[in-house]
């Protein structure tokens, strides 16, 4: 078995592959000020109520976009494991031509990301992953990763709103009847979602006409289905594209 480790600014993604299948996922919050014990209470939480021990993963993979807690997940992982972490980075074998400016620069999460991504759906591909960030990756015919548009997520614009006016509450993130609200928080919610799924099909033509492509387009992310079922340009939403995109890796450093 292996378990692989996907770490973003809001949640921490784990799965456990025995083989090429997921048996196990779990989703834990990203929280800067964990230990490494308390980390390990809950990993080893998770593996009793899995029925799995420790010495049954034969390696482990991790991607991270918070450098702050990446210390703590490695000596977690050799503490609660035994393992010493494959964490995707320089050096490491993706199989991936970058060709962003600084290709060190681009997040671990979308090099993951376009790896699965061209495995599964082919090229040329546009992966938009709703996260913390709402990020586009670009994939060419020829499979080099191009690069994209980072815009802020779902979560962070709602709790802009509401942070900076007075009379605006925090609302629940959740489709309105009519692209009409005719009270507060059916207004939000029209503008937030209706908004960003119009952003995101805004972003996707751009691509496909500056490009002169018809990419696939598929989304992945925590808050992905709200959107992709009002975008008139994703294709399909495939939550676990991260998690299996660390699977093959994994194989690749083999
Ligand atoms: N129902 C909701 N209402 C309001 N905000 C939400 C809701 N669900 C998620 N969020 C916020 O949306 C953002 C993205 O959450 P999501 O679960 O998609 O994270 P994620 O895909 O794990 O992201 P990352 O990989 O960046 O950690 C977070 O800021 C989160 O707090
Ligand atoms: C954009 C986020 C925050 C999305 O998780 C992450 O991929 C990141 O921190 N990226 C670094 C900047 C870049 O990708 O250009
Ligand atoms: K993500």
């Amino acid at each position: 078995m292996i378990l692989v480790f996907d770490v973003g600014n809001t949640n921490i993604v784990l799965g456990l592959y025995k083989g090429r299948e997921l048996t196990h996922h779990w989703r834990l919050s990203t929280n800067r000020s964990s230990t490494v014990d308390e980390y390990g209470i809950l990993l080893t939480n998770l593996f009793q109520l899995a029925g799995v021990r420790a010495d049954q993963i034969e390696g482990v993979i991790l991607s991270s976009v918070v450098p702050p807690i990446m210390n703590t997940l490695e000596r977690l992982i050799v503490k609660y494991v035994g393992k010493e972490p494959l964490v995707v980075g320089p050096g490491v074998k993706t199989g991936l031509n970058i060709r962003y400016e600084n290709p060190r620069e681009v997040g671990a999460d979308r090099i993951v990301n376009a790896v699965a991504g061209i495995e599964q759906y082919g090229t040329p591909l546009v992966i938009v992953d709703f996260g913390t960030a709402t990020t586009f990756d670009y994939i060419d015919a020829t499979g080099a990763y191009i690069g994209g548009a980072i815009m802020p997520g779902i979560g962070i614009s709602a709790e802009a709103l509401y942070q900076r006016a007075a009379k605006l509450p925090r609302i629940e993130l959740a489709k309105p009847k009519s692209v009409i609200g005719r009270n507060t928080v059916a207004a939000m919610q029209s503008g937030i979602v209706y908004g960003y799924a119009g952003q995101v099909d805004g972003i996707s033509r751009r691509i496909a006409k500056e490009f002169n492509v018809t990419p696939r387009i598929i989304a992945t992310g925590g808050l992905a289905e709200l959107i992709a079922v009002e975008s008139e340009t994703i294709e399909l939403v495939d939550p676990l594209l991260t998690l299996e995109g660390l699977r093959i890796i994994y194989e690749r450093n083999k």
